[in-house]
Order: C-alpha cells, then structure tokens, then sequence
C-alpha cells in the first residue's frame, strides 16, 4: 500500500478488543464499518482480554469483516498473532519490542504502526521505519489503564511540523467534540476506541464521526 492510500485510510481508525464491547465485538465492528470507519486494530488487552484460540478465532472473524470491506486489518502488539492471521499490519507501542526489531520479523509488506508520546518518540519510530504514527494520548482517558498523562494537541502540531512526512493519528479521548482539533494540529484523521464501542448506536457514532473528519479535513 503506497504512503499516500495508508494516510487516506488514518481517517477514522477504530481500535476494539473484547474487553471494550458490552455488545458481541463482531457485531460492533460490523455496525462500525457500515458508519465508515476507514480502518480497524484488533487490540486484545487488559483484565479479561482473550487469550489463545478463543483470540485467534475472534481475530479470524474481525479480519474477515475487514477484508469484505476493503479496509487494513492490524493487529495491536500480538506479533505471531498478526502472522497467523495474516494482518495488513501490527501495531507496536513504546514498551513492546523496538519498531526496527518488529520490521525484521514482518518485512516490509506489512504495515508497521507505532505509538509515539512525544517527539522525541516519534523520530525514533520514523528512523525505524514505521509507516504510521499514533499519537497521544491527547485527551484523558479511561480505556487505557496505564495510559501517560493527557499531552493536547501541541505534539501532533510539533510532529507535523517537524515533517517526517508519515502519515498520522491522534488517540486518546477523543469524541465527536473533539475530533476537528485533532485534524486542525495536523494530523490525517483519529483514532477511537470507546467513542464507537460504548456507543449504544456505533454505526451512527462512526457515521458522524466520519462526517466531522471530512469537514475538518476539507477545513485545513
Ligand atoms: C490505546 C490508547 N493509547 C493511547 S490512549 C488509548 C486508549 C484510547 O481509548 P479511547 O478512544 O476510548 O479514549
Ligand atoms: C497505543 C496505541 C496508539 N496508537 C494507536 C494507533 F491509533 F493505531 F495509531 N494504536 C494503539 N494501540
């Protein structure tokens, strides 16, 4: 996939494991797809994630979902997982093992998404090679136990200026509110988890969010 079809598909990038949904996963990402979401982590994490083949098989079904639908099927820090199941990508954070380690182990057909806290994180991710950057969190958050304190916008601002040229997401909090501030900084689109999973609609949650990204983008 060229840079350029990666950054059109950052739009809106919905993130979900088992643990985010009171609803069947399944369901949600089918609801969510239909509102447009432009592309989808499986991330299995926290108390009373999935594990083994009970991970595998949901990972199976959401994939499938995501290849009808034309759009990337990553997979959050669960490598051997993402090979199994034949991910368009993996998403690695800070803790987990380093990007240029991952992309040995991928090679350069899969995507390689990395988180990055600040600047200086982001550099490093872009020198290792990743193809996308998710920043944040930008705005407080409940989804992510462990997550840093909430940055605002200023570092996706500083990250775009600095002009590495990948495409990128703001994540962390962010709602239907809040999403054309993510944009206005610089960014290619958002990233949401409970925004579309804790909604009791998340089709018309994604829908609207969808709307509000176009505007903002078509805004800059
Ligand atoms: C995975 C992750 N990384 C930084 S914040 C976060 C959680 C985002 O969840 P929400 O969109 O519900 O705030
Ligand atoms: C911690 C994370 C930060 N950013 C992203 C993404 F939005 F995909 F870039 N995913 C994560 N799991």
């Amino acid at each position: 996939m060229t840079r350029e079809a990666l950054r059109e598909h950052m739009q809106l990038y919905f993130i979900m494991g088992s643990v985010n949904c009171k609803e069947d996963p399944v369901e949600v990402l089918r609801k969510a797809i239909a509102g447009g979401i432009t592309c989808f982590q499986y991330r299995e994490k926290g108390k009373g994630s999935l594990q083994g083949h009970a991970r595998y098989e949901l990972a199976q079904k959401l994939r499938q979902l995501c290849m009808d639908a034309g759009i990337p099927f990553i997979v959050n820090d669960d490598i051997n997982l993402a090979i199994e199941v034949q991910a368009d990508g993996i998403h690695v954070g800070q803790e987990d093992e380093p990007a240029f380690r991952v992309r040995e182990r991928i090679g350069s057909s899969m995507i390689l998404g990395v988180s990055a806290y600040n600047l200086e994180e982001a550099e490093r991710a872009a020198q290792e090679g990743a193809d996308y950057l998710g920043i944040g969190p930008i705005y407080p958050t409940g989804t992510k136990e462990d997550a840093k304190s909430a940055s605002g916008t200023g570092v996706i601002r500083l990250i775009h200026q600095a002009g590495y040229g990948l495409p990128m997401v703001g994540i962390g909090g962010i709602h239907l509110s809040n999403a054309w501030e993510i944009i206005q900084a610089g960014a290619d689109g958002v990233s949401v988890i409970s925004a579309i999973s804790h909604s009791a609609d998340p089709q018309a949650a994604a829908s609207a969010l969808y709307t509000a990204v176009q505007e903002s983008c078509a805004a800059q």
